[in-house]
């Protein structure tokens, strides 16, 4: 049978552009690729790309404020022109979009600027109506925004509409304790805007180490995020052109805008799946193997459309391990096992990879490493500012399993710190690297006796 493609894609984001990319421009496949919306999907429209930015933006009054330790009396941030930030993110969204649409195009990708969904198990259809044939199909969907099903929701806004904004609110609450919510507070925070942050948990970032968390929540109220513990919306309706929210503790408060960070959903609705013999897991997820196959052998999923660790590096190695297995005949498979993160915060960041204390306690004896102190950097500006350096390791093999950081650049730093830990390096590996002084990193390589040891089983 002919085909008008080997390879068509649904989804021009991380993970469909680079397996689109590497499929045709190194592997000589055949490739069309469907994208409805903009080139580049979350992580450079609506993602990383403009949050970073923002997070850049937002962290003028907290460089003001420590340079003022350091002799500038009076050093001010002045005032944000929330106007002109805007028109230059969207003048660089719409440069790095070409780019995505130029690479792509010149690696010999087809793309339709319009919806797919799948009308069987090799035939895609375009929403003008046009089918088009692949011996291979490449979900790559990701994820929309989730709200959490209270009554009024329908006024809140979600992560996307922050890069719209007309105009800053005086005053907003953000809904959620995770990656977007602890950002957005920080980025809203830095930017001048009244935030309050409310989070059903005792500490933000489930999920994360303890210690870190509760860093992360203190440093959210010192940089002034009004953050309410332990508190949910349960409704939402209009004030005027404000939103009151009505909290479980029937208190109240008015915003100018309600965001809800409260979790992506993978974006399989309407994608005629019901043509197909996909299976889905519970949470709505396309379920693959360690190929990133599903059940059905055309077809391929990647990305947070199959919710296994949704960050954008994890997608592009699932979208390139897969073409240059299925095109390539280089069988390659994706460990998600560690994978590095970081929570851009403001002024210290958290960097994070692999086990928790938590996690680490449950699976055995441990012995934590483990360093907070205010830096020369922070201490000498008059801050309260704390870092922390973690690292948990294996008391019987010597092995680090996790390390934590929560400082100024800790994203920096644990992208540096991950290679040794993905190597599997040893405590004593790191005992033996000189330290580069004066740096806050250098905790890593000098922190002789752990702090504490647990015997395991969370003891
Ligand atoms: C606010 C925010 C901040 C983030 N920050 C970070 C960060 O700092 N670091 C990090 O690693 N990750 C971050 N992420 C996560 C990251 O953006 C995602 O993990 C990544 O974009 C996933 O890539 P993907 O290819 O699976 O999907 P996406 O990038 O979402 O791409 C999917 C594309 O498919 C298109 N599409 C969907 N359905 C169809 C269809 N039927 N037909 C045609 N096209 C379709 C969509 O329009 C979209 O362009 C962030 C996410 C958000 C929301
Ligand atoms: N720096 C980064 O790498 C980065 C930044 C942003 C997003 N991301 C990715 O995007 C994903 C989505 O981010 P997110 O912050 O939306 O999700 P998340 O899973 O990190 O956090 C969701 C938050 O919503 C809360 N929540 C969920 N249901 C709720 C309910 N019914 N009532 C009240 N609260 C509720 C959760 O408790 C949690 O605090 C992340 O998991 C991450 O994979 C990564």
């Amino acid at each position: 049978m002919s085909f008008d493609y080997d390879l068509f894609v649904i989804g021009g984001g991380s993970g469909g552009v680079r397996a689109a990319r590497i499929a045709a421009g190194e592997h000589g496949a055949r490739v069309g690729l469907a994208e409805e919306s903009r080139m580049g999907g979350t992580c450079v429209i609506r993602g990383c790309v403009p949050k970073k930015l923002m997070v850049y933006a937002s962290n003028a009054p907290l460089m003001a404020e420590e340079m003022r330790g350091y002799g500038w009396g009076e050093a001010t941030s002045g005032a944000f022109d929330w106007q002109i930030f805007r028109r230059k993110l969207h003048a660089e969204l719409d440069r790095l979009e070409r780019a995505y649409t130029t690479n792509a195009e010149k690696a010999g990708v087809e793309i339709h600027h319009q919806r797919a969904r799948l009308a069987d198990h090799h035939t895609v259809e375009l929403a003008d109506g046009t089918r088009k044939t692949a011996k291979h199909i490449l979900i790559a969907v990701g994820g929309r925004p989730s709200k959490i099903g209270i009554p009024g929701e329908e006024l809140g806004l979600i992560s996307d509409d922050l890069f719209l904004l007309e105009q800053l609110p005086r005053r907003a609450l953000l809904i959620g304790g995770g990656f977007i919510a602890c950002e957005f507070a920080t980025i809203l925070n830095g930017l001048g805007v009244e935030t309050v942050q409310a989070y059903r948990g005792d500490a933000v970032l489930r999920g994360f180490d303890r210690e870190a968390r509760e860093m992360a929540s203190e440093q959210l109220r010192q940089i002034g995020v009004d953050l309410r513990l332990g508190r949910s919306p349960k409704r939402l309706e209009k004030a005027g052109e404000r939103v009151r929210a009505q909290f479980d503790d029937d208190s109240e408060d008015t915003f100018d805008a309600v965001f809800f960070a409260t979790g992506r959903d993978p974006y399989t609705r309407d994608l005629g799946l019901e043509n197909t013999g996909l299976r889905l897991k519970e949470n709505g997820a396309i379920e693959v193997d360690a190929w990133s196959q599903t059940p059905v052998p055309s077809i391929f999923a990647v990305g947070d459309v199959t919710d296994r660790v949704n960050l954008t590096p994890v997608a592009i190695r699932e979208g390139h391990s897969f073409a240059d297995t299925v095109f390539g005949a280089r069988p390659r498979k994706v460990s998600h096992d560690p994978v590095a993160s970081a929570v851009y915060l403001r002024p210290c960041e958290l960097g994070t990879i692999g086990l928790t204390e938590e996690q680490a306690m449950a699976r055995g004896p441990v012995d934590v490493y483990s360093a907070v102190f205010r830096p020369m950097r922070s201490m000498f500006a008059g801050s309260e500012s704390r870092t922390m350096m973690k690292l948990l390791v294996d008391p019987e093999t010597d092995r680090v399993l996790g390390c934590h950081i929560f400082g100024p650049e800790a994203g920096e730093m644990i992208q540096l710190a991950a290679i040794p830990i993905t190597m599997g390096a040893t405590k004593a590996d790191f005992d033996a690297t000189m330290a580069v002084h004066p740096t806050a990193a250098e905790e890593l390589v000098t922190m002789r006796q752990p702090s504490r040891r647990h015997a395991g089983a969370g003891n």
